[in-house]
């Protein structure tokens, strides 16, 4: 499969965990002062990230939140409880710093950058804010395909390169967010398309809709899959067809990660639905997902769970914008350092146990 010379070599460069650093971390953490396994889930992601990283005992140096802002045609069908004016007005409270995510980016000591991949209307360039408008809002699924082909190329690609860029200043623990409103319209299309699950399984009430709004919503993603009948095998016809600018761009940014040897955080519902897409494009980048909580979209478990994923947290969130991905990277950094900086049996002069 060719989609264009950067994708093609990104995707090429996403390989199996090293096997070796994943071999000596093991041996590592069989020998530390704890009964073994003790740390559950800490000693097995700090296996996954000497995988990851490659270094048998493996080090987090920087750590960065992508946000990517998108709008939705799909919105006029009334899918979400909140106008579409709602994602401009939220691009500008990330730049100021007075959201969720900053917050808590600031709280992990997270890098963020935000990105207009797609916002329905021209933002005023400033600081902090990367324009890389793919189009004007994704167009109405619910009658037709999100983009053109050309269009998704250039989300991946943007994607990759915003990722590259974050690696190249020292991070290798990265995280996409999202801001969207009636993304996840959108993300519930492409995780019904990639895992075959029924519409109505994978719906939630997004931010906040009624019975009757949601009764209407998974009407509308029914109908976005007829009218469109995207191959769920394939992850450019799902961004394609049933898409959106800022999910397409955060399957870029999982893609370039996971190719520089970076942990991919993955966040909420939106960015599940672009590790989806992006595991379509390149199976192997599963192993290099870190499910970062689990969201109260009923899809967002679906999803991480066609990909083997569990979820570190369970707070109960569905905001996005990578609060739940950055939630999780101290608790990554604390698996990394438990690795890192905990004395051997030996060391500490501590008896082992029996075997
Ligand atoms: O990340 C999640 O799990 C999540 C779940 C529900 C809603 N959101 C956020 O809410 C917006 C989309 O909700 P909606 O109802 O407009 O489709 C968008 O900006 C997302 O970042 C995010
Ligand atoms: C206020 C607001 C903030 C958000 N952040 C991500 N999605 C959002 C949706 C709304 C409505």
């Amino acid at each position: 499969m060719t989609i264009s010379p950067l994708v093609d070599q990104t995707i090429a460069a996403i390989g199996p965990l090293d096997a070796a650093a994943v071999a000596a971390a093991e041996a590592r953490q069989g020998v530390l002062t704890k009964p073994p396994g003790s740390l559950g889930r800490l000693e097995s992601l700090s296996i996954q990230l000497a995988g990851i990283l490659g270094q048998p005992i493996p080090q987090i140096t920087g750590k960065a939140v992508i946000v990517v802002a998108g709008d939705h045609g799909v919105a006029a069908e009334g899918v979400s409880a909140f106008p579409a004016e709602v994602t401009p007005q939220m691009v500008f409270n990330f730049v100021a710093g007075g959201a969720a995510i900053n917050a808590l980016a600031r709280h992990a000591g997270a890098n963020i950058t935000v990105i207009d991949a797609g916002v329905a209307v021209d933002l005023d360039p400033q600081p902090g804010l990367t324009i890389a408008k793919v189009g004007y809002g994704a167009a109405n699924i619910a009658r037709g395909p999100a983009m053109s082909r050309e269009d998704a190329v250039r989300c991946l690609e943007i994607g990759i390169n915003a990722a590259n860029e974050q690696a190249d200043a020292g991070a290798n623990l990265i995280a996409g967010g999202d801001m969207g409103i009636g993304n996840t319209t959108p993300s519930a299309a492409i995780t019904a398309a990639v895992t075959g699950a029924d519409v109505a399984s994978v719906t939630g009430r997004g931010t906040g809709v009624d019975d009757a709004g949601l009764e209407a919503k998974i009407a509308t993603i029914r109908r976005a899959l007829e009218v469109n009948q995207p191959d769920g095998s394939d992850g450019m016809d799902v961004l394609t067809k049933v898409g959106g600018f800022e999910i397409g761009v955060l399957a870029g940014v999982m893609l370039g990660a996971a190719a520089r040897n970076c942990a991919v955080v993955v966040d909420g519902f939106i960015s599940g639905a672009a590790a989806l897409i992006a595991w379509r494009l390149c199976p192997d980048i599963a192993q290099r997902y870190i499910a970062a909580h689990r969201s109260v979209e009923p899809g967002h478990n679906v999803g991480l769970q066609a990909m083997g994923l569990s979820p570190l947290l369970d707070m109960e969130m569905r905001l996005g914008e990578g609060t739940g991905a950055a939630l999780a990277m101290p608790i990554v950094e604390a698996a990394a350092k438990c690795l890192a900086e905990m004395a051997t049996f030996t060391e500490a002069g501590v008896s082992d146990g029996d075997d």
